[in-house]
């Protein structure tokens, strides 16, 4: 993917409690942290994420995005990401709405909105969810210290990636509209060249 122009590879993580899948730990992270400069952003779909969130910079990520859902501790969890000089963004799914991360929005770097309900990729996009991302640039246009970036993460393709662009998202995950079908860096390249 880096060969096609991927500046950045996110990294699925599931607990298989706090999402109902499982997939992979710190290991994979210290493995392709060796094999690429590209920027490592884990997405920690885990319970209790705190308690992860150092043997994850151990391994060498760069921004760790997580889950206000899954913990009651998401103040300690982005202050331990940001005390270490690592990119800290925080997650919403989709029936989570912005003001339940307003007290959050001064410290991350980052608010990923989910725009499908988070374990599987090849969901697909949930209409409903864009107007949290309308929200949450009004909030970041209005705010002295609100500097975050909008990511978007589920059912993005070609279909539904001019839909992002219009609410104004910075970045957007891409899963099956990448990996699906034969050609991984072709379909990227397509993707990427339509997000401008
Ligand atoms: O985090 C997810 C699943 O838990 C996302 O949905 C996944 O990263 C993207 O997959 P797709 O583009 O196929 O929806």
């Amino acid at each position: 993917m880096t060969e096609a122009g991927a500046k950045t590879i996110h990294i699925d993580v599931m607990d298989g409690a706090f999402v109902p899948n499982l997939s992979y730990g710190p290991q994979i992270v210290a493995a392709l942290r060796k094999e690429t400069n590209a920027k490592l952003e884990v997405h920690l779909m885990v319970q209790n994420p705190e308690n992860l969130v150092q043997a994850f910079i151990d391994a060498g990520a760069d921004s760790i995005l997580v889950h206000v859902e899954a913990t009651q501790h998401i103040h300690r969890a982005l202050s331990l990401i940001k005390a270490a000089g690592k990119e800290a963004g925080v997650v919403i799914n989709p029936g989570t709405s912005v003001s339940t991360i307003t007290p959050l929005l001064r410290m991350v770097d980052q608010v990923l909105v989910m725009t499908v309900d988070p374990g599987f990729g090849g969901q697909k996009f949930l209409p409903e969810t864009t107007a949290k991302l309308d929200l949450l640039r009004e909030l970041r246009g209005k705010t002295d210290g609100y500097d975050y970036k909008l990511e978007v993460d589920g059912g993005v393709n070609e279909a539904t990636m001019p839909e992002v662009q219009n609410h104004g998202v910075d970045l957007a995950v891409a899963g099956s509209a990448v990996f699906d079908g034969i050609d991984a860096k072709k379909n990227f390249q397509k993707l990427a060249e339509e997000a401008g």
